[in-house]
């Protein structure tokens, strides 16, 4: 993760805090999960104007604030680009990045996250194909990159935190995700929210809702939420780049009718 002028933006932050618990995530060589298979965004905010002609609404697939048990909307601002969008526009940032930025992140995930399939797919003795043939990247799907934007808040006591992205499963496959922490999940059998420390050229992988069910309920998908990131970090506004893998639209569950869909 480098600027053009060679200096290390991972650095440009406060570190993550040492005297904050962390949940201990297992961390993957990805090399070396290639080996086994054989086989960034800042600077894109435009002001109000500009990104309110982009709207998507409040009951998009997946645009629009989710709100807390009060109704209180997420204090998060995020711009989602589709894998197949050719004919959408997007706002002036996001269509001067499209073709170098954004369809390299684009096929990037796609390959870490078909590797990540295929492996799950052999390591969990499924029908071949079983996870991974859902997620044919040729087929459209609501696959798509997003890029949040968490504005300054300072941190809160445990007691009354107000989460900026509330409690949630992700929708879909897998996703990937922020330098500054912030991110917090809640492991089986816990009962109280655990820190993930993000850490310099990983990055997080997630199982969303899908793969509980292609993977006949092997995989499961994890409760997680974003608070004000601890600390120093909490002085720092946070942005967040993720990558949500769905399968292809004419994947149905197997007790789901085709339906049409409302556009
Ligand atoms: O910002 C993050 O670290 C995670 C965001 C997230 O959970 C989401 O957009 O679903
Ligand atoms: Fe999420």
């Amino acid at each position: 993760m480098t600027q053009a002028d060679g200096k290390d933006l991972w650095y440009a932050y406060p570190p993550f805090p040492e005297d904050v618990p962390t949940y201990p995530l297992l961390v993957v060589d990805y090399q070396l999960l290639l080996t086994r298979s054989k086989r960034g965004l800042k600077n894109h905010d435009t002001g109000d104007d500009e990104k309110m002609k982009f709207e998507q609404g409040d009951d998009g697939m997946s645009a629009g604030g989710s709100t807390d048990a009060t109704g209180a909307l997420d204090t998060v601002e995020f711009i989602n680009v589709n894998k197949d969008d050719v004919h959408r526009t997007y706002t002036s940032t996001v269509n001067a990045r499209m073709d170098f930025t954004i369809q390299p992140f684009v096929l990037k995930s796609l390959s870490i996250n078909e590797t990540i399939l295929d492996i799950f797919n052999a390591r969990l003795g499924l029908p071949e194909g079983t996870p991974a043939k859902p997620h044919n990247r040729e087929e459209h799907s609501y696959s798509e990159t997003r890029t949040i934007k968490h504005p300054m808040k300072p941190e809160q006591s445990p007691a009354d935190i107000k989460a900026a992205i509330e409690a949630h499963i992700d929708f879909g496959s897998l996703v990937r995700s922020s330098r500054l922490g912030g991110l917090q999940i809640l492991p089986p059998t816990y009962n109280d929210w655990q820190y993930v420390r993000p850490n310099s050229g990983h990055a997080i992988c997630n199982i969303g809702d899908a793969l509980p069910i292609l993977s006949g309920g092997i995989l499961r998908s994890n409760l997680h939420r974003v608070v004000p990131p601890p600390r120093a970090q909490s002085k720092s506004e946070r942005w967040s780049l993720v990558y949500f893998t769905h399968p292809g639209n004419s994947v149905r569950q197997p007790w789901q009718k085709p339906q049409t869909l409302k556009l």
